[in-house]
């Protein structure tokens, strides 16, 4: 059974304000109708340009938006966005900018025993050791324990998230974007950081993107999404080497080669200077 089976997904967006509704703004139609399925331990991208959807279907999977039509099945148990905290748990997202699933008032340790204790996942006295085996899971030295998010460099930002979200141990992990905002070299990092996450702990990941290269990289299958509709779908090395849609040709196309796709996956992020200064 796949782990999540979107079926007939549709999001309409009601003109926001009085202004919009006044000047005679009509509701936009951003999801039409989509179509997915996400298998355990698989990477899904979807991809697609801006305003394409994307963030919308990633939303309603999550449960952070609610459906217009269509329904999410997780497991097979649909789950609307009004989720018990016990479904809830189970697919988590992380976030182009780490920071807005960070407190940036707490420090990685506050930021990881919270969820765990708030969910009972651990008993009191195994919630210290969890805490540093996330950070160990996701590459973050302990010494970064007591540091705060403005601390950190993007990389190790998003590396925190990660954790955070893994803390909850999820079955799905929805990732929009998560490595637009970093640099090119720290790029590759976070990348490989999913694609081992997914060996380890078999964990299934919806990867939303708009960068061909990027889903190339670490995809197993990606679906190709443009005016709120999946045009293509299938094995990412089959829909690259011949796209049978004309969007997928277009997107292909306009897509240089990535900057880090030739550079050895080594972790230049952990070489950059420590900004904690210690
Ligand atoms: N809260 C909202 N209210 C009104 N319209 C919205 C809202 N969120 C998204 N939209 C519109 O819905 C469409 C799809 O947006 P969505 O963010 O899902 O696409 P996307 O492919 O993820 O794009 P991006 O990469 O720019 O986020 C866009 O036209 C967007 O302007």
């Amino acid at each position: 059974m796949s782990v999540v089976e979107v079926r007939g997904l549709c999001v309409e967006y009601a003109p926001h304000g009085r202004a919009a509704r006044r000047s005679g703004q009509q509701t936009r139609l951003a999801v039409q109708g989509v179509d997915l399925t996400l298998e355990r331990g698989e990477i899904l991208g979807v991809v697609g340009e801006s305003g394409s959807g994307k963030t919308s279907v990633a939303r309603c999977v999550a449960g952070y938006q609610t459906a217009t039509a269509g329904t999410v099945a997780v497991d097979g148990t649909v789950l609307t966005a009004r989720r018990e905290p016990r479904d809830r748990r189970r697919v988590q997202m992380i976030f182009q900018d780490p920071y807005s699933s960070l407190n940036p008032a707490m420090t990685l340790r506050q930021a990881l025993r919270e969820p765990i204790a708030v969910h009972g996942l651990r008993p009191r006295q195994g919630v210290d050791q969890r805490v540093e085996e996330l950070m160990t899971l996701v590459g973050l030295d302990l010494r970064h324990l007591d540091a705060k998010p403005r601390r950190l460099s993007g990389g190790q930002r998003q590396r925190a998230s990660i954790a955070r979200a893994l803390a909850l141990e999820p079955e799905v992990l929805v990732a929009d974007e998560p490595v637009s905002a970093l640099d090119v070299s720290v790029q590759a990092v976070i990348l490989n950081l999913l694609a081992d996450l997914r060996s380890r702990l078999d964990m299934s990941i919806l990867f939303i993107s708009h960068d061909m290269s990027v889903v190339a990289h670490l995809c197993d299958r990606v679906a190709v999404m443009t005016k709120g509709r999946i045009v293509e779908t299938g094995p990412v090395d089959e829909v690259f080497r011949s796209p049978r849609d004309p969007y997928t040709r277009e997107l292909l196309a306009a897509v240089p080669p990535h900057p880090w796709a030739e550079v050895p996956a080594t972790d230049t992020d952990a070489a950059l200077p420590d900004p904690t200064g210690q």
